[in-house]
């Protein structure tokens, strides 16, 4: 980094005299009453120039911004040098600083396109072919069990990174899935997810996956510890474990201390994010569940977007406008909170899985150079599938005091075209509606014609819409792997221009460290009373209370 705090830049500047002269200005109503052709000027066609056809519409046009602003927030992201950024990542600089590696989830999906040179990538072709001929074999039911009967379930043990893709994706494409082969993820150290898996399982027809790029995670490590000891209750023998546990993983070592032999290990390397890993090995539950060629257009469609985002100039590079009206919210005006709607089921982990990978990537107060920032930095994102979210907490949305600035995100067309596709009619006519309702409102006046003269005031009042909150729309044919891939790299790289305006590292994620070191200390100490120590009297007193109750 230059050294130079995101708020120092010209541009930031700049973008702060427009907020305090214009934000009053900035009225959707009147935006798109003074100018017909707003839509066709903040809207782009996404349409992939490489691998499977992908296409998408986003629409930004219900967004605070006029183009002087667009133009300034682009001077910004010149500014902060995003496209040099964005070219160290492509080339294997090691912009994760603080761990000194490099950061190269695009080498996983890339095909031998981009010329990449860094240990490890010449081995990506090679573990694929592995993820391709293992899930095969499973998937035909070459691949035997112990007593010589196929696979019928996998049980993925992992958390974090090793969980978030392969259940959001699994979900995402359940219409691509083998539907004779069920999958379960096991994630929480809280033993009742384990024991309620467990009971679905017949250890006889069952893979354990056990993903953890460290395989030192304590969650992980004993959740799959324990599905080894139920596993042997079972099949009694341990060489038996060979046909029914395989582990993802960086860390050869320690999967072989654990008994998984390493032609059962699917490797992948340090320059893989936790949280960008699904495309990397982590993703043998997606390949086993969709079929290795749904998998791989998954990745060939991420590398379309990587393709868009290295090439397309900044005005009409999407994940750099997404990054931008996102810039803008958080720092000027000072919204807490990004929300994700996908209009399609199939989506319904997608807030989840970005959870991790925006909050974990941009939550962070110094940057790479270790001075505090003086702005906001990765926004809260959360979100629902619609249209439930409009049942609960759209309430606030529409009405409440807070602006959430939204991404709603729809399939044109359903895998599940039932009642002749009445549902996914009514589903899109709300997925239209609601942004509308939120840019445009309803005024007193509108809300008096509706209701008559006779209508109290208070009523008037709690009926009136204010209108003029922002959104993004995007709309694409359907949810293929493709597809979503390429929706998921937009997200990354959103991601990662944000963190590049914001001058932090999005690569590592050292806030999940303190928690662990204290609940280590602290579960030495749940024994006796008097083993509690060195504790504030919040801690020691809840400890206390737990021990009155604790069995064994
Ligand atoms: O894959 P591992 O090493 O078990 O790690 C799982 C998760 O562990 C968490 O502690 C990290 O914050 C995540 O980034 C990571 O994905």
């Amino acid at each position: 980094m230059s050294g130079v705090l995101a708020s120092e830049y010209p541009a930031w500047k700049k973008l702060q005299e427009i907020y305090d002269t214009h934000r009053a200005s900035l009225v959707l109503r009147n935006l798109f009453k003074a100018d017909p052709l707003r839509f066709q000027k903040f809207s782009k066609t996404y349409t992939s120039t490489d691998g499977p056809d992908v296409t998408f519409l986003v629409d930004y046009s219900k967004n605070l911004i006029t183009q002087p602003i667009v133009d300034t927030l682009l001077e910004l992201v010149r500014e902060a040098k995003v496209e040099e950024y964005r070219d160290k990542m492509f080339s294997g600089e090691h912009i994760n600083t603080s761990e000194d590696r490099a950061v190269l989830h695009v080498a996983l999906r890339n095909f031998d396109d981009f010329t990449i040179t860094e240990e490890g990538v010449d081995q990506v072709k090679g573990v694929l072919e592995h993820i391709k001929s293992f899930s095969e074999a499973v998937r035909s039911g070459e691949w035997k069990g112990y007593t010589g009967k196929p696979i019928n379930t996998i049980v993925n043990i992992g958390i974090g990174g090793s969980d978030l893709g392969p259940v959001m994706v699994t979900e995402a494409l359940k219409p691509y899935a083998k539907r004779d082969l069920t999958a379960h993820f096991v994630s929480n150290i809280d033993g009742t997810h384990l024991a309620e898996t467990l009971r679905l399982c017949d250890s006889e027809t069952t893979l354990f996956i056990i993903a953890s790029k460290t395989f030192t995670t304590q969650e992980t490590i004993t959740n799959a510890e324990s599905a080894r000891e139920w596993f042997l209750g079972h099949a009694k023998d341990k060489a038996h474990v060979a046909k029914h546990f395989v582990a993802l993983s960086t860390n050869t070592k320690d999967v072989t201390a654990f008994g998984i032999s390493p032609e059962n290990m699917f490797q992948f390397w340090d320059w893989v994010g936790g949280r960008y890993s699904l495309w990397s090995a982590i993703g043998l539950s997606i390949a086993l569940v969709i079929g290795y060629s749904n998998f791989e257009e998954l990745l060939k469609g991420a590398h379309g977007m990587d393709k868009h985002f290295k090439e397309a100039p900044l005005e009409s590079n999407l994940p750099v406008l997404l990054a931008i009206l996102g810039v803008w919210y958080n720092d000027f005006f000072g919204t807490q909170t990004h929300v994700l709607l996908p209009y399609d089921q199939y989506l319904h982990k997608f807030a989840d899985y970005f959870q991790q990978g925006d909050m974990e990537s941009n939550g962070k107060t110094v940057t790479k150079n270790g001075d505090r920032v003086n702005y906001e930095t990765g926004p809260i994102i959360w979100g629902a599938s619609g249209t439930n979210g409009q049942h609960s907490f759209y309430q606030l949305i529409h009405q409440g005091t807070k602006i959430i600035p939204a991404d709603f995100l729809a399939p044109a067309t359903t895998h599940n075209p039932i009642a002749n596709s009445k549902h996914h009619r009514i589903l899109l006519s709300n997925f239209f509606a609601q942004p509308e309702a939120l840019a445009f409102g309803k005024t007193e006046e509108e809300v008096r014609a509706e209701l008559g003269p006779n209508a109290s005031e208070p009523l008037v009042k709690s009926k009136v819409f204010e209108g003029n909150k922002p959104s993004t729309s995007i709309l694409f044919p359907l949810l293929t792997p493709a597809t979503l891939g390429a929706l998921v790299a937009l997200y990354e790289h959103k991601i990662f221009v944000q963190g590049v305006v914001w001058g932090i590292n999005s690569f590592d994620q050292m806030g999940v460290e303190l928690g662990k070191v204290l609940a280590k200390n602290i579960l030495a100490q749940l024994g006796k009373p008097e083993d509690v120590k060195g504790h504030d009297s919040s801690t020691t007193g809840l400890i206390h209370y737990y021990q009155k109750y604790r069995k064994e």
